[in-house]
């Protein structure tokens, strides 16, 4: 495995760093998977496998990427709602990794979280006003319950809302209303360190900014760091300092908000950002189509785990072509790999045209199906290996087809992992920046 660095600047202003992430792994172990029911072994989710991330005194740090690629499961195994399978965490220089619950006491008032789903994380049988004192009971903030009450009054307020919601329980308030409930109640015990999942995204697209200016306005009055999780980059542009990019349970690349705005590295990167819808026309960059779906992180691709899908994908030394035909002959032999093609629906489409299929067409029409493109322009020795692999697909020996696409058609980006570790807090993990 090759150590790849790609720095980016790091911010002007260098604070102390509050929370350390070194190598983080939570990995899962599920019986629902295909190997489980084949070997009656379990399956390993590797929800987050080797992320490293620092979070500075006072910093807003946003952690944004696809459903799926490990931001929730990243989040709660920083707070030690998960244990670790490897790696460590370390919140202001002492290590939380093997602190045993009761040992996590002391910082659990430090470390506060708050939910996606405002109502599932909130007691209902317990009025705003309960929720919102009860932390400060437990963490004996404030000297007695008239001024835990008065504070609570006035945390209720600083959010948005009013007296009136004090005595109410949290199901008589909208999910706006019970997200500033979330945030009030997080902020009462005053802590240092906020991981906000998702807070908005299960409220109405009309209240989600209110929310969330709220929630910037509270954190930065507050002096809180916060690591804030979002689907979207348009979510986090005025509300981050840096941003992290996941992607398959790791971190490909961390900027400050306005240069991973203004030039996104990571190929990943540019591509989610080409999807944020823009206002101004001359600012419209064309959407970046991602190759294939995301893979399973129970069998990630081996090397940079973006490669399946990357538009930017290296060809090996020896490639004639040029990068894009790389790129088509790449997909040709994912397809190939992931067994996409039934050659008895080709046969059966060709027939609506001709009794008689010569065994050329039937080639022709299987690379039709699995190249993107127009595969006469490719390099010819390139064009052969299509050939010959829809001629062994034709034949029924997949196998030797595979093994064909798998050896002609190797990519670098497949072969190391591309590592990133910086001082600054930010980084591109990608082979283009080796
Ligand atoms: N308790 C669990 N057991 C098994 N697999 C899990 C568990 N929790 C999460 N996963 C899996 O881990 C992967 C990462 O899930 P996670 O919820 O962290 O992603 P996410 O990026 O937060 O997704 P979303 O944006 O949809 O919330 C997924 O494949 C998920 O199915």
């Amino acid at each position: 495995m090759t150590e790849t660095i790609g720095s980016r600047t790091a911010p002007a202003d260098e604070q102390t760093s509050l929370v350390e992430v070194r190598d983080l792994k939570k990995h899962f172990q599920t019986s629902s998977g295909p190997l489980s029911r084949l070997f009656d072994a379990p399956d390993v989710v590797r929800a987050v496998d080797g992320v490293n991330l620092t979070i500075r005194e006072g910093e807003t740090v946003a952690v944004v990427g696809e459903s799926g690629c490990g931001k929730s499961t990243l989040a709660k195994t920083l707070l030690k709602l998960h244990q670790p399978t490897a790696g460590s965490i370390t919140y202001r220089g002492t290590d939380l990794t093997d602190l045993s619950q009761s040992e996590m006491r002391p910082f659990r008032r430090e470390m506060q979280m708050i939910f996606q789903d405002p109502l599932g994380s909130l007691n209902p049988s317990k009025t705003v006003g309960q929720l919102v004192t009860t932390p400060m009971d437990v963490h004996n903030i404030g000297a007695d319950s008239r001024v835990r009450q008065e504070r609570a009054r006035e945390l209720l307020e600083r959010v948005g809302l009013s007296a009136e919601h004090f005595d109410r329980t949290p199901e008589q308030l909208s999910g706006g209303q019970q997200q500033r409930v979330g945030i009030a109640r997080a902020l009462s015990v005053e802590p240092d360190f906020l991981v906000a999942d998702e807070p908005t995204s299960a409220l109405d697209v009309s209240v989600q900014a209110k929310v969330l200016k709220r929630l910037d306005t509270l954190t930065n009055e507050h002096g809180a760091a916060m690591l804030f999780i979002a689907h979207d980059l348009s979510t986090v542009r005025h509300i981050a300092d840096r941003v992290a990019v996941m992607y398959l349970g790791r971190i490909v690349e961390c900027a400050a908000v306005d240069e991973l705005f203004g030039s996104p590295q990571h190929p990943y990167t540019k591509a989610l950002l080409s999807a944020v819808p823009r206002i101004d026309p001359d600012d419209r960059a064309e959407r970046i189509r991602l190759h294939g779906q995301v893979p399973s992180p129970m069998n990630p691709p081996a090397g940079c785990r973006f490669h399946t899908r990357c538009q930017e994908l290296i060809p090996p030394a020896e490639w004639k072509g040029t990068q894009v035909q790389f790129r088509m002959v790449f997909t040709f032999r994912q397809k190939v790999l992931s067994d996409v093609i039934d050659v008895e629906a080709v046969r059966t489409q060709l027939k609506e045209d001709t009794e008689e299929i010569p065994q050329n067409a039937l080639v022709d029409a299987v690379v039709g199906r699995l190249f993107p493109g127009y595969s006469a322009d490719l390099p010819s020795d390139a064009h052969s290996t299509l050939c010959s692999a829809a001629q062994y697909i034709v034949d029924g020996d997949i196998d030797a087809a595979k093994a064909l696409v798998r050896d002609e058609f190797r990519t670098p980006c497949e072969r190391d992992v591309p590592d990133a570790e910086s001082q600054s807090g930010c980084f591109v993990r990608c082979h283009r920046y080796d």
